[in-house]
């Protein structure tokens, strides 16, 4: 039998009474890892999404955020961010080049707040021994491993030793893994299926189209968003601006695309153009005021309530 799975547009959420006098009353904050932050919602690792300058943007106004892991020197960053007296949260790889990063960073005597491991399927070998080898050197740091799509798969990584494990295989907007592999998992059963099998925090990522897909992941089980295209488009994003006939334009591309690898060799993902939107602060203020909204239409004050939401889909 072919099993039937969701996306986030696939599905809405059923209202209920709202208990507040007003949407300001609904707290978004969560807590993750040993710090407590403003949304459930973080920019993705990627070269074309954020750069040291947008991290420090993101951690000032504490929200998550996570440096990408291309040409990163981890140590002047980590460096750089602690003396800041902010956090450091930094991206790592499975292969020689990231145990270098971290032999440096423990060289250095430091120790970043969170790691994540980036790779495109996290439940492998190659990702077990990372996971293994740094948990074992850094206990201190907390970290995200991923991504997977599969209950078995987070499983597996929160027995490593994963603190968070982060779901998502192909659903990116700029991701062609699914046209070139065939393998790819709607969101709403990853999320779902992932959260309820580990009692460590998930994060879904990718596949974020509407702001109300936000709530939509966190009603799914999800304690944590990542998202790509949705923060690709402002001044504040890493990505280049292009002006094509007079409309402006970011650029945004897949971690495994050509344009960020610097060769066609297992090319995963493409480079798109999105709409330019000038400054970011506009977009966080709608996004909060919005999860803040779908607080209160899910009957509570705290994002616990989307937990409690029924979740129904939508014939198309
Ligand atoms: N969330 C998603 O759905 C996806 C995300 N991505 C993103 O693209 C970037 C590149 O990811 P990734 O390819 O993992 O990292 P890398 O290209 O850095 O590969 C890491 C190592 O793992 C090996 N490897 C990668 N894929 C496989 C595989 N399918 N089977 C066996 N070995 C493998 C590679 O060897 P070799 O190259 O020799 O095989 C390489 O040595 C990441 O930032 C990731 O987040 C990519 C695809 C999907
Ligand atoms: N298959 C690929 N997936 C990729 C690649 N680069 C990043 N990603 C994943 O996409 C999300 C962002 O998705 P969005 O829908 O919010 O734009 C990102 O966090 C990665 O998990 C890639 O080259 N190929």
């Amino acid at each position: 039998m072919i099993n039937t799975e969701l996306n986030y547009g696939d599905v809405y959420l059923v209202p209920k009474k709202t208990i507040v006098d007003s949407r300001k009353e609904c707290d978004t904050s969560v807590q993750f890892g040993p710090r407590r932050f403003a949304m459930p919602l973080y920019a993705a690792n990627m070269k074309s999404v954020v750069d040291a300058e947008t991290c420090e943007y993101f951690a000032r106004r504490n929200w998550f955020y996570t440096m990408h892991r291309f040409d990163v020197d981890a140590v002047a960053f980590v460096r750089d961010m602690q003396a800041k007296g902010l956090f450091a949260s930094i991206s790592v790889g499975v292969n020689g080049d990231t145990l270098q990063q971290l032999a440096a960073l423990k060289a250095a005597g430091l120790s970043p707040e969170y790691i994540t491991l980036d790779v495109a399927n996290g439940w492998c070998v190659k990702a077990e021994r990372m996971i293994r080898f740094i948990k074992r050197e850094f206990p201190d740091s907390f970290l995200i491993g991923g991504n997977i799509a599969t209950a078995e798969a987070a499983r597996e990584l929160q027995e490593w030793g994963c603190d968070a494990i982060k779901a998502g295989i192909a659903g990116g907007r700029v991701c062609i893994t699914k046209n070139k592999t065939g393998f790819h998992r709607p969101m709403v059963a990853t999320v779902r299926d992932c959260a309820a099998a580990v009692s460590v925090p998930l994060i879904a990522d990718g596949g974020i189209v509407e702001h109300g897909d936000v709530a939509k992941a966190l009603a799914c089980g999800a304690s944590m968003v990542m998202a790509g295209s949705l923060f690709a488009g402002y001044d504040e994003s890493a990505g280049e601006i292009v002006e094509i006939d007079g409309k402006h334009y970011k650029e945004y591309f897949g971690s495994a695309s050509q344009f960020n690898k610097g060769e066609y060799k297992n090319v995963e993902g493409k480079k798109i153009l999105v709409e330019y939107k000038g400054s970011i602060a506009r977009l966080l203020h709608e996004l909060q005021e919005d999860l803040q909204s779908s607080v209160s239409y899910a009957g509570g004050r705290e994002l616990s309530a989307l937990r409690t939401v029924q979740m129904i889909a939508v014939a198309h």
